[in-house]
């Protein structure tokens, strides 16, 4: 894990909010984090280092994962395609579900995402690893090459690394 100071003051500013959304969940809230200036640039920088110039096109998952990844794809010159929730996009698209903390969902992307795009999948939390590993079968079936997968938080007592064992994780908790 990096220890720069900044990735250090970028993690105090995650605030944690018990039984939320649903009794027994603790919330890592990233919106403090977001909201500050330098903690929120040097989480880009940082979350994109490992894989510069192997990527052409950010796949960010919906919700919070389009945060990070419009930010990462301007940071970088590269294009966006975003995973969205299951019935957002306009047919066609490829599908994939999964199983989340606290339910069970489903992300679908469009056929903006060609064969050979290079990509990098990015999200705010890897939890139980369902999203990001999802993400990852979308990207695959959809004939692109997962150039990496990255997160802002992991949060290592859900186990989510076995699903995504090569993910690039900023923060662990
Ligand atoms: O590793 P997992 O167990 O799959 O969990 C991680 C996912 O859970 C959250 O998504 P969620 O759909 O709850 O929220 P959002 O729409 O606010 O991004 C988070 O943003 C990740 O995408
Ligand atoms: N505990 C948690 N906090 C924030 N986002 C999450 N996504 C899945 N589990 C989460």
């Amino acid at each position: 894990m990096p220890h720069s100071p900044e990735i250090d003051r970028a993690r105090s500013l995650i605030r944690v909010v018990q039984d939320h959304p649903v009794p027994g969940v603790a919330f890592q809230d990233i919106t403090p984090l977001l909201a500050d200036a330098r903690a929120f640039r040097a989480c880009v920088e940082a979350l994109v280092e490992p894989f510069a110039g192997s990527f052409d096109v950010v796949a960010g998952v919906e919700a919070r994962g389009f945060l990070l990844a419009g930010a990462a794809a301007m940071l970088t010159g590269t294009g966006l395609v975003p995973l969205r929730k299951a019935g957002r996009l306009p047919a066609p698209v490829a599908s994939a579900s999964y199983a989340l903390e606290y339910g069970e969902a489903a992300i679908e992307v469009s056929v903006d995402l060609h064969t050979g795009d290079r990509v990098l999948v990015l999200d705010d939390v890897l939890a139980t690893g369902g999203t990001l590993a999802a993400a990852a079968r979308l990207v695959r079936e959809r004939g692109a090459h997962v150039a990496g997968a990255a997160c802002l938080l992991e949060l290592e007592s859900l186990g989510g690394r076995a699903a995504v064992p090569d993910a690039h994780a900023l923060i662990r908790v």
